[in-house]
């Protein structure tokens, strides 16, 4: 499949010679389905009106939207001299979205996109953009998901926020707060890849196009594909709670264990099956791959607790079990919106019987946090 264009001198018109009109008529039609793939079941009235109109078979619908700003979130030029092609914006833009209705147990319904751009952004870029965006819906395995809409406008850099809708098929939503002492922790989908893949790419000791491992761990940065049919898969099997991991294992599971009440028990067999396929950039970027594993984001896995007697749906693997808490921290410490106004505590994580604060430095990191100065991710 074509992954979109690196941008040189004859990179064709930019958006501020085609104008706004024109530009719609060339971008809206390649959110479409082509003619060999169904039609999404939910969209009752597509692009073209004052809003499109979307089926909720269910009567409520979950929702979420998801930003990608230049510089913040991707690099139209990497200092590896790798390039984010439009076609990896919409990949992405699709992924970290569909992965937020997938992790509720819910099937995407619907997305609308918005894009703001320089209008030096080649015309091309923009296309890309589109085309990206709708195989990143069927990479996701999405395909009931229409792209129903959108927005344009113009700003110093690139910015595309999208919101996703899903249908809860009837079930109740699976929740960060459900995880149970007994509960496996299960994953659906990677970590760490994506993370390994932006060093690289912030590594001018990556040379893209060289070494195939390495080229194919920059593009689950690129171009994430997150597994969105087992959300709904892991909520029909009794999932007890669930979230995507955008920013990190620990910091992301610290977040389910805060939000329940319980503690979690890492399988340290199973995390070091996840390092493995990073064991070559870390070998190039003098890095413990375990550090991606346990900090990186960006993956969009499905991390999930399961009563232990389930049948794991095909494509989940086991990656420890929830302890009960201590006296005095088995309450749920998240705030109304899902977070707490302090610091997460570490401690509701240990890797077999080392608490995450114990580890050695090598491996310990922060997770990902859009206000706090960054070292790598
Ligand atoms: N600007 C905002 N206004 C209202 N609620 C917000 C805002 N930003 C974040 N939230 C809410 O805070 C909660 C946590 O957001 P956060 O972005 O950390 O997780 P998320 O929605 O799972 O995103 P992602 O998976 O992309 O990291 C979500 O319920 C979200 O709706
Ligand atoms: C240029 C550049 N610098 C840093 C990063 C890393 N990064 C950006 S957003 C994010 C977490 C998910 O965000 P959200 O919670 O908004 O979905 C991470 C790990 C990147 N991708 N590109
Ligand atoms: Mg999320």
């Amino acid at each position: 499949m074509e992954q979109g264009r690196r941008e040189g001198a004859d990179a064709g018109p930019t958006v501020g010679q085609l104008g706004e009109t024109r530009l719609i008529g060339r971008f809206a039609p390649l959110l479409r389905p082509g003619p060999a793939e169904p039609a999404s079941p939910y969209e009752l009235l597509g692009p073209g009106d004052d809003c499109a109109v979307v089926a909720a078979p269910d009567g409520r619908f979950v929702i979420s939207t998801d930003t990608q700003v230049q510089g913040q979130d991707f690099e139209l030029h990497w200092p590896s001299g790798a390039e984010s092609t439009g076609f990896d914006t919409g990949h992405k833009c699709a992924t970290q979205n569909l992965a937020d209705a997938a992790a509720m147990g819910a099937v995407p319904s619907s997305l609308v996109v918005s894009l703001a751009l320089p209008p030096a952004t080649p015309v091309r870029w923009v296309e890309d953009f589109a085309r990206g965006l709708r195989a990143g819906v069927l990479a996701c395995g999405a395909t009931s998901c229409g792209i129903v809409g959108g927005d344009l406008s113009a700003s110093r850099e690139i910015s595309v926020t999208a919101t996703v809708t899903g249908d809860l098929q009837g079930r109740r939503p699976v929740r960060r707060n459900g995880a149970e002492p007994g509960d496996l922790v299960v994953l659906a989908g990677t970590v760490g890849r994506a993370a390994a893949g932006l060093d690289l790419l912030l590594s001018t000791d990556y040379v893209p196009g060289r070494d195939a491992v390495l080229d194919e761990l920059a593009g689950c940065q690129l171009r994430p594909v997150s597994p969105v049919g087992l959300g709904p898969a892991l909520a029909r099997a009794g999932a007890t709670a669930m979230i995507d991991v955008s920013d990190g294992l620990l910091r992301d599971l610290t977040r389910m264990a805060e939000a329940s009440g319980i503690d979690v028990a890492l399988d340290p067999q199973a995390l070091a099956e996840l390092a493995k396929p990073l064991a070559a950039a870390g070998r190039l970027l003098v890095r413990d791959p375990l550090y991606w594993v346990l900090n990186g984001g960006e993956d969009h896995g499905l991390l999930s607790t399961v009563p232990s007697h389930v049948q794991l749906p095909e494509g989940v693997r086991p990656l420890g079990s929830v302890l009960a808490s201590p006296p005095g921290q088995e309450g749920a410490q998240a705030g109304p919106l899902g977070g707490s106004d302090r610091e997460p505590a570490p401690d509701r994580i240990r890797i077999g019987t080392t608490p995450v604060h114990e580890l050695p430095a090598r491996v310990r990191g922060r997770g990902w946090d859009h206000f706090e100065s960054q070292e790598g991710f």
